[in-house]
């Protein structure tokens, strides 16, 4: 059997060289602390929501005393109280019909033309959306059902029953 090899100075590993060596206290250099970085955070996405119709009908207002030939708003405005709302009153039969022919796109478009013209009739009459906005709010939760059952009869201003 061989014997092994006598370890000397030169053949023993450098580890445990090392480990001869006195000890020195290493003291870690302070990590840098990280650069804040700009982040830019992007904008939530703005999606398209009834925000617009108080937008428009800023917009409509802005028109009323401009210049016909240059505004579409201005120049129905100015033909009067009748003209806006028959516009608005074919606008609303345009889009009855898209919806009854059941066609989705149409009534799209056909829609915003409808809203378009009512915020041009809100205009032309000096109502404010909020007005109408809170009238929608204090509906909010009331069944329409419940509300028809509480009308008194004469508030549609005919009778309601039959007469015989
Ligand atoms: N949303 C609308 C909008 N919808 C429809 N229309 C216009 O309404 C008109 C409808 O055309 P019609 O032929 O049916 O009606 P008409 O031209 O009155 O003709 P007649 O019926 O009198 O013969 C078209 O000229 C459309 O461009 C609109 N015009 C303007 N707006 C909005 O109003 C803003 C202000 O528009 P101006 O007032 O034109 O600056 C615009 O930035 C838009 O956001």
């Amino acid at each position: 059997m061989a014997k092994k090899a006598e370890k000397t100075p030169e053949t023993a590993p450098k580890k445990k060289a090392a480990a001869a060596k006195p000890k020195t206290t290493k003291t870690k250099a302070a990590k840098p602390a990280p650069a804040r970085r700009q982040v830019t955070v992007p904008p939530p996405f703005a999606a398209p929501d009834a925000r617009v119709l108080d937008r428009l009908w800023a917009t409509v207002l802005s028109r009323k005393d401009a210049d016909p030939n240059q505004s579409h708003s201005a120049r129905l405005l100015s033909r009067g109280t009748e003209k806006v709302a028959q516009k608005f009153g074919e606008e609303a039969v345009e889009c009855v019909i898209e919806a009854v022919a059941g066609k989705t796109t149409a009534l799209i478009g056909e829609s915003a033309d409808v809203l378009y013209h009512l915020l041009v009739l809100w205009v032309d009459a000096g109502l404010r959306p909020e007005q109408v906005w809170a009238e929608l709010t204090r509906r909010e939760g009331m069944s329409g059902i419940a509300e028809k059952a509480a009308r008194k009869p004469l508030q549609l201003g005919f009778p309601t029953k039959k007469i015989p």
